[in-house]
Parts: C-alpha cells; sequence; structure tokens
C-alpha cells in the first residue's frame, strides 16, 4: 500500500489497518482524508492478500466529524455542483468487510463513517453524536438514515435534532454498537475480529456482508430471495465442500477461495 499524508496503512496478516491521522484535528474528514481512504479501501478490495480491514483512529477521536474549516466558505453552488461529500458513499461501496474501531469522540462525519463500516467495537471511552445542527446544518454522510436504521427513529431524532452524545454504554444499548471493550484491548479486539473473517472463505464473507446490507433496502420478501440465490450459488465453491467436509472430518478448514 503507497503511503498517504492523511492515514496510516500496516498489513497484519490478511487484515488491513487503516489509521485516521490527523491528530491535530482531531481526524476531521476533509476531502483529502475522503480521496485518500477511498484509494486505501478500492486498493483493498482489488487486493488478493487483504479478507478485511479495521478502520481505527487514535485515542482521544476516531474523527471529530467533517472538517468545519474546509467547510465553512462552502456555498450551495460549491456544494451542490461538486456533490460535497458524494464520495463518502464510494467508500460505502467497499465490498470487503470494515471493522470500525472506535475510541473517543465519533462525532458528525465520523459517527457516519462509523456507521458505513460493517460493525463497530469501541472502547468504553467511546462518544458518538450528530452535532451538525449546532452548526447549521444537518447530518451529510448518511446520519439521519443509518442512524435511524441502527437506533430506531426516538433516539435518532433526540440525537441529530439536539446534537447530544451518546457514550458507549448507551450506544450499545440501541444497538449502534456491536461490542464495547477497554481502551486498551480495542485494537486487538478489532483486530481479532477482522483476522477472523478474514480467514473464512472471502465468497462466502463477501456475500454475507451483500447479503446483509441489502436488508437496508429490500423488503422482507425480495430480500429472502436474495439472500437464497446467494446461498444456493455458494454450493458452486469449492469452499463450501471443504468446510463442511472438514466439520465432518472432525478437522479445521483450509479455505482457498476458490
Ligand atoms: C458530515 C457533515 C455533513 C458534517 C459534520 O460532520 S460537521 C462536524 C461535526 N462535528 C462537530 O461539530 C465536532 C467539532 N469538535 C468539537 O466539538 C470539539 O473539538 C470536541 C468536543 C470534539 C473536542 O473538544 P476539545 O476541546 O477536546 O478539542 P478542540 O480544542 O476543540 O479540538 C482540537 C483541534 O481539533 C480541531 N477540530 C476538532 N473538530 C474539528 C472539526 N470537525 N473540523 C475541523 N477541526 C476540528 C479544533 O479546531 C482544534 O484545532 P485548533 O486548536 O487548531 O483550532
Amino acid at each position: 500500500m503507497k503511503e498517504f499524508e492523511t492515514l496510516l496503512t500496516e498489513q497484519r496478516g490478511a487484515v488491513m489497518l487503516i489509521t485516521l491521522n490527523r491528530p491535530q484535528a482531531l481526524n476531521a474528514l476533509n476531502s483529502t482524508v475522503m480521496r485518500e481512504l477511498s484509494e486505501a479501501l478500492r486498493t483493498c478490495d482489488a487486493d488478493d492478500g487483504v479478507g478485511s480491514i479495521v478502520l481505527a483512529g487514535s485515542e482521544k477521536a476516531f474523527a471529530a466529524g467533517a472538517d468545519i474549516k474546509e467547510m465553512q466558505p462552502v456555498t450551495f453552488v460549491d456544494a451542490y455542483l461538486g456533490d460535497f461529500l458524494g464520495g463518502w458513499e464510494a467508500i460505502a461501496a467497499t465490498r470487503k468487510p470494515i471493522v470500525a474501531a472506535v475510541s473517543g469522540y465519533a462525532l458528525g462525519g465520523g459517527c457516519e463513517l462509523a456507521m458505513i463500516c460493517d460493525f463497530i467495537i469501541a472502547s468504553e471511552t467511546a462518544k458518538f453524536g450528530q452535532p451538525e445542527i449546532t452548526l447549521g446544518i444537518i447530518p451529510g454522510m448518511g446520519g439521519s438514515q443509518r442512524l435511524t436504521r441502527a437506533v430506531g427513529k426516538a433516539k435518532a431524532m433526540d440525537m441529530v435534532l439536539t446534537g447530544r452524545m451518546m457514550d458507549a454504554a448507551e450506544a450499545e444499548r440501541a444497538g449502534l454498537v456491536a461490542r464495547i471493550v477497554p481502551p486498551e484491548r480495542l485494537l486487538d479486539e478489532a483486530l481479532e475480529a477482522a483476522g477472523k473473517i478474514a480467514s473464512y472463505s472471502r465468497a462466502a464473507v463477501m456475500m454475507a456482508k451483500e447479503a446483509v446490507g441489502r436488508s437496508d433496502e429490500l423488503t422482507l420478501a425480495e430480500g429472502l430471495r436474495y439472500e437464497r440465490r446467494l446461498f444456493h450459488s455458494l454450493f458452486a465453491t469449492e469452499d463450501q465442500k471443504e468446510g463442511m467436509a472438514a466439520f465432518v472430518e472432525k478437522r479445521k478448514a483450509q479455505f482457498r477461495n476458490r
């Protein structure tokens, strides 16, 4: 992976660890972060040696939101013609699973970026919020939609309209966060989860991500049909034969991503 200005990347086995690295601005998400993260994730998708991704920030901030200093001079015409923040949807199109490791602030675009990931492992110190209303705007990277799907309308309205933060415990109870761990365990826990994902059949993992992801968009009947078609197709893989043979033979499966 090439060197980036705003990201650190490090491959750990089949897991790519991507760390947001703008400590002076609490990892505020500017256009360079968006461009570089998009490139890094595209590279991961194209690399057979990468099975999953961990996205982390710093101890104090996963990301404190879109970069307010960059946004301040933007006009409506700039925003509309340039599809301002539209690039984050390309990041959501990443096909390999992404685990967000969230410590400290995940606010505005930071919360939205964590929700673009497939699931969130949070440190006990994590704080989630959509404070855009305090700046005279609303969420623009998916917060009104993904947060509502994750925590329900009541809590999403509360957070989006008042700008209040949720701590890690509330976020876990509400369904925003998959697991909470002590701060010193955060990275190891996220890397272990991502390592386990990367050890499974690549096709099964990517189809699992795709199927769960579609549940936001499809009716139940459409989603069930979609899942069944993907499920059927996995019986064409060598990995399905290997996975089931290994179970019957009481040994560990050796998936070859075939
Ligand atoms: C996606 C869309 C559509 C919108 C958004 O995301 S809008 C942004 C939403 N986020 C926020 O409103 C949070 C803004 N930040 C804060 O409220 C505070 O920084 C804090 C509560 C997260 C932390 O406060 P603390 O006192 O501990 O730290 P600061 O001195 O305030 O920050 C340190 C340093 O980082 C700069 N910073 C922080 N957040 C941003 C940001 N979102 N954009 C640009 N810069 C940010 C902050 O200005 C300061 O730098 P300077 O000392 O150079 O001013």
